[in-house]
């Protein structure tokens, strides 16, 4: 915000502080001929003390409730009286609002007021220039979001430094939490990130591509496995690698973790060991499940036989190859790797983000990979949930708690806020929150963060699609943002319900009317060799 130097000649005034008030609250009576929005920005002068010094500073609050009454107006003011009043104009209607104060800048800090506003003070309607300032950063760190929703001039940033922890997107579904995950990749990727995203309805397989289909991000690819059937053909999305793991590389440790072999299950582990210890003089690198079964069967000790039965489990997981892919094909600076798990079931999409995310900390832990790792996970109450065990969800716990320290960081998408590991929510210091109607997603986006208030959680079933609440460490102040167009085509898009029944209409005509074709022509035919 601009040094304060004199009157605030040029600011619009728009009414003055009245009532009691606090340093986090206050109401303000509002000019007759003035009429603020709600979510609207005011500034009023205060005094505080920074640094030991006092300063003249600007306060910024946003208004979260307008009231209008009149005084000769009472709720219980019978219709004729009205009437009257009305028409001899004196209703004299009086507008107050309520405004949370949201804290004033110093050096690119914002701090909380610790003094009152005090009653009498000028309130002024925030000039744009100024929320400008309040919601950008520098070039290299800001990741342009949107817009303010009440002011479509300003441009909102969020800033990189944020990810100190992890990003929760949060909304029901339809809200436009994909749409914002695909304008925050775009962001990402101008700053040079390397991201994963673990995608299980294809939403982002486009993200290189413009809306009209050109390739406006190279650095882009989407991997798939082998068998995967896929949302989206691979002409459609044009470029494609292939994910897969070759059995023969996995540690029994490993196989023990996928098949669910307990640590005190000694015996049966030992039973594995033996097998793989055999398979790897018999057919080094090159044995497959197929081949482990044999050996235990063969061995045909108790132990062994009661392995086969959670060996089995890994015929399922169509994911296993000629050759594992390596990780540093995913791993790249300023480079997008969309995990397409579209078409896999729960249990085969859960093993390959278990594996992705296990190869990613591993790089990071050890130092491996020198840049820092972002991780989208889409629909993430299926990987980590609240009450069931998952293979991703040990090590996605993991990196919540720790990934920080070694530069992995989360994007978590989900419409059941309620539904997600509770603890790898609150590790999420930063949050997109969009419309929300459930009351207990609601009371769990509150319980995972603290600077989401009651009132903003009664504001979010008021927000339109493309709508958010961005709350945290990546903003300097809670904000309310109409999240930007997109560069980048979508994949998920919601389908053109109109568009496409009119489709089926026509085509469910022009089936019929080949059919009164077709049936015309048969009885000519009848009636040609009648007449013969
Ligand atoms: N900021 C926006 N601007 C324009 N259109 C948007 C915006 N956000 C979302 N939409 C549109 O709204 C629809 C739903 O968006 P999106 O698929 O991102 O929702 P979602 O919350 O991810 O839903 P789901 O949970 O079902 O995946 C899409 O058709 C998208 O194009």
């Amino acid at each position: 915000m601009p040094e304060i130097t004199g009157e605030l000649g040029s600011f619009e005034k728009i009414g003055v502080v009245v009532g009691e008030t606090t340093h986090s609250e206050f109401y303000f009576a509002i000019e007759d001929t003035k009429t603020p929005q709600i979510w609207d920005y005011v500034v009023v002068r205060s005094k505080e003390v920074v640094d030991g010094t006092e300063k003249d500073v600007l306060v910024l609050g946003q208004i979260v409730a307008i009231t209008s009454y009149s005084p000769g107006l009472s709720e219980y003011t019978p219709y004729p009286v009205a009437e009257k009043l009305k028409d001899a104009e004196i209703i004299e209607p009086r507008n107050f609002a309520q405004v949370k104060v949201l804290g004033f800048t110093v050096g690119g800090k914002v701090l909380m007021p610790r003094r009152t506003i005090y009653p009498g003070t000028d309130v002024y309607l925030a000039p744009d220039d100024v929320l400008s300032q309040v919601y950008s950063y520098p070039d290299e760190e800001g990741l342009f979001i949107g817009h303010l929703i009440t002011r479509p001039r300003v441009k909102v940033q969020l800033t990189i430094r944020g990810f100190r922890r992890h990003l929760a997107i949060l909304a029901q579904t339809g809200a436009g939490k994909s749409y914002t995950a695909g304008v925050l990749l775009e962001e990402l990727y101008d700053k040079g990130a390397t991201v994963i995203v673990l995608d299980p309805h294809a939403d982002y397989v486009f993200i290189s591509q413009s809306k009209d289909g050109k390739r406006i991000l190279p650095r882009v690819d989407v991997f798939r496995t082998r068998e995967s059937t896929g949302r989206y053909t691979k002409e459609d999305i044009g470029h494609m690698e292939t994910f897969e793991i070759k059995f023969s590389d996995l540690s029994p440790d490993e196989i023990f973790t996928i098949t669910g072999i307990r640590d005190e299950w000694l015996n049966i582990q030992k039973a594995v060991r033996d097998a793989v210890k055999e398979l790897k003089n018999e057919k080094p690198g090159r044995y497959t499940v197929e081949d482990l079964i044999n050996k235990l069967e063969s061995m045909d000790s108790n132990d062994s036989l009661r392995a086969i039965k959670y060996i089995e489990k890994l015929k399922g997981l169509k994911v296993f190859g000629e050759v594992t892919t390596p990780i540093e094909n995913l791993l790249k600076p300023q480079h997008i790797s969309v995990m397409d798990l579209s078409g896999l079931s729960d249990h085969v999409a859960d093993y390959i983000a278990y594996k992705i995310l296990s190869e990613v900390y591993y790089q990071r832990e050890h130092g491996k990979y020198k840049y820092p790792v972002f991780v989208l996970v889409e629909e993430a109450h299926r990987f980590i949930p609240k009450k069931e065990n998952t293979l991703s969800k040990r090590i996605a716990k993991r990196i919540a708690a720790e990934g920080r320290k070694f530069g992995v960081f989360l994007i978590l998408l989900t419409q059941r806020p309620q539904k997600i590991d509770q603890d790898v929510l609150s590790q999420c210091n930063s949050q997109i929150i969009m419309r929300m109607t459930n009351p207990e997603d609601q009371k769990a986006v509150r319980a995972s963060a603290e600077q989401v208030s009651e009132d903003l959680l009664n504001d979010l079933p008021g927000l339109n699609v493309g709508e958010a609440v961005i709350v945290g460490e990546m903003t300097k102040m809670p904000v309310m943002v109409k999240i930007r167009e997109r560069k980048t085509k979508e994949g998920g898009a919601d389908i053109d319900i109109v568009t496409r029944l009119s489709e089926a209409l026509k085509e469910a005509k022009e089936y019929e009317e080949s059919k009164d074709e077709i049936i015309r022509e048969e009885i000519k035919e009848i009636r040609d060799i009648l007449d013969m």
